[in-house]
């Protein structure tokens, strides 16, 4: 039962044991509810005995039945307040355990996921469907279970008591059952589309966010308005539609339901009349009938959730199977070589980027990676860092394929600098530590000075305890860089990646920053990507990568006899100087 819980409803083994032990206290409280009844019953019982058999008496007077309901009433509540506990509590520790398994599993998952996958949809998976399965396993599930199961106990136990009275009451839950059935096909593949429509609005929404300098500037607020106002139609269209096919089932299953009582009370007047039952039976079935079907209703209010949950564990689970990127977190180093042997790579299928790319960038020295835009620069310098792992080949570290090396603990190794600078809402002071997070001030600063920081950062409000605005908006591109540079030079690792890191600087900035690099650098490997001729212009090998194949590896003295991409690079250069 456990395993199959788990497996069924994407649970943990403890979460799996908490859902029984919910749906076990909820089945008592569903049969607790019927206490006042059973009250009911036995006062009306015993003060209607002298009306029907004149000449009996009361056994009980009043005060009995009171002291009664007040105990009744006192069980209810203390299987009421375990019931709570046990569900809820146990619900929310679930939940938690699962946002933070998820946040693990996207800690480790490669970068290609985030590329497949809408970034969008993976918020909704990880804030909206756990929220919803937090409410589904809180309120709907437990109660949807232990509904069926305190019903089939009072119907077996009336069964006993009467089978006939029993099945013209319990006859309505197989049919309501059978309308849901049928209907649940159509509710899903309604839901689905809901969803779907919901995510083109709020996608559209973002991307206008996102987009809105450029909507301005190229005067498309019409356009993008129109288009937004037909996919919240669209919207709106579909969920009225799920809307009412959702209502006519359950308004339909639940008045299905409401047949049960004047089913029993025609069976049971009939039976009554012919000799067939006593009143007193008559009567218990009526009480029992008016109450038995209260906790099902209330399931079937929150059928949408219910009909709706396999999509969310399906998406749950997806995210859950994407195999993550694995291996050793203790490793043996010879040295910090990086070398690609043959490697082979491509993002979607079918689109090769790199092409048996072998190269060594060595410890010790500065290898550029030049050549035309969308050659596999990045992409190479990435997949050394392991943000991806190669379709064929292999890169090793220090002779060790980097692919037996867990992601974060190699990535502890190096130190990057990307075109696309991604700065944190905080001070000047925090972006830079991020790079070692134990610096202390003054090394942060140190690190600021190398790169050149200290001159803008001077001009800010607060100096380095300003806070510099989402992504680092109230900076320059060329501020922003120096930052992400600030960054590498504090975490000192012995690999550093440099893709196009001054690209946005000056050519006095950059001869500056350079300056400071090169203190940096010394003994490390360093892969360096740039277009500019004055950037490489150190390099000890010149690597150059054309539609993703390797057409030059040059030595700093090879460099001269170039007749390929560099040679024309350098020839553009001077004319471009001329
Ligand atoms: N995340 C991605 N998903 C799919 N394709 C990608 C992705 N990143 C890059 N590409 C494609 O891979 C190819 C190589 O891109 P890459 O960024 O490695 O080239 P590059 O040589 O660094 O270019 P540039 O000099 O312009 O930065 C390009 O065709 C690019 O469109």
């Amino acid at each position: 039962m456990i395993k199959m819980l788990m497996a069924r409803l994407a649970l943990s083994e403890q979460g799996a044991r908490d859902l029984l032990k919910g749906v076990w206290w909820t089945t008592l409280l569903d049969i607790a509810l019927m206490l006042p009844v059973v009250l009911t019953f036995l006062f009306l019982d015993d003060w209607l005995g002298p009306v029907l058999a004149p000449g009996s008496d009361t056994a009980h007077g009043l005060a009995y039945y009171s002291a009664m309901g007040l105990a009744f009433m006192a069980v209810m509540y203390a299987i009421a307040v375990k019931q709570y506990r046990s569900t809820y509590t146990s619900v929310y520790g679930e939940s938690a355990n699962r946002r933070i398994a998820l946040a693990e599993k996207l800690r480790k998952l490669p970068l290609a996921f985030f590329g497949e996958k809408n970034l969008s949809d993976l918020t909704a998976t990880i804030m909206d469907d756990c929220t919803d399965l937090e409410h589904t396993f809180s309120h709907s599930v437990p109660q949807l279970m232990a509904s069926l199961i305190s019903i089939a106990l009072i119907t077996a136990g009336l069964m006993a008591y009467d089978w006939r009275l029993a099945l013209s009451l319990a006859w309505v839950v197989p049919v309501a059952f059978g309308v849901l059935a049928v209907a649940k096909g159509q509710m899903k593949r309604s839901n689905q589309t809901n969803y779907a429509n919901k995510r083109k609005v709020s996608e559209h929404i973002q991307e206008g966010l996102d987009l809105m300098q450029e909507i301005k500037a190229y005067s498309m607020e019409k356009a993008y308005t129109d288009e937004l106002d037909r996919k919240a139609d669209a919207y709106e269209k579909a969920m009225t539609r799920g809307e009412l096919l959702l209502g006519m089932t359950v308004n339909g299953a639940q008045s299905l339901l409401k047949l049960g009582l004047p089913s029993v009370i025609s069976a049971g007047a009939w039976m009554l009349a012919t000799g067939r039952t006593d009143v007193m039976t008559y009567l218990m079935f009526l009480v029992i009938g008016s109450r038995i079907y209260a906790p099902l209703n209330e399931v079937l209010n929150n059928l949408a959730v219910l009909v709706f949950l396999d999509v969310r564990i399906d998406r749950m689970k997806e995210m859950e199977s994407m195999p993550a990127l694995q291996g050793s977190s203790t490793f043996k180093l010879a040295n910090f070589d990086i070398c690609f042997d043959n490697v082979t790579f491509a993002y979607e299928e079918g689109k090769q980027v790199l092409r048996g790319v072998s190269f060594t960038a060595r410890q010790g020295e500065t290898t550029a990676l030049i050549g035309p835009s969308g050659g596999g620069k990045t992409t190479a310098a990435k997949l050394a860092a392991r943000f991806w792992d190669p379709q064929g080949g292999r890169i090793t570290l220090g002779g060790t394929d980097i692919k037996t090396v867990e992601p974060e603990t190699l990535l502890k190794h190096f130190a990057v600098v990307f075109q696309d600078v991604v700065l944190f809402n905080a001070t000047v002071m925090e972006n830079i530590r991020i790079g070692r997070r134990n610096a202390t001030d003054a090394e942060v600063v140190r690190a600021a000075r190398l790169a050149r920081c200290d001159e803008f950062v001077s001009r800010l409000p607060d100096g380095y305890a300003t806070v510099i605005g989402e992504n680092g908006e109230t900076l320059s591109g060329g501020e922003r860089q120096r930052i992400s540079i600030a960054r590498a030079m504090l975490k000192d690792a012995p690999i550093i990646l440099l893709d196009e890191a001054t690209a946005s600087l000056d050519v006095e900035n950059e001869t500056m920053i350079q300056a400071g690099l090169s203190e940096l650098v010394k003994d490390k490997t360093v892969i360096i990507i740039a277009h500019r001729m004055r950037t490489i212009a150190e390099a000890d090998r010149i690597v150059t990568l054309e539609n993703g194949t390797i057409t030059e590896n040059l030595t700093a003295v090879e460099r001269g006899k170039s007749n390929g991409y560099f040679a024309r690079m350098l020839k553009q250069q001077v004319t471009d100087a001329v």
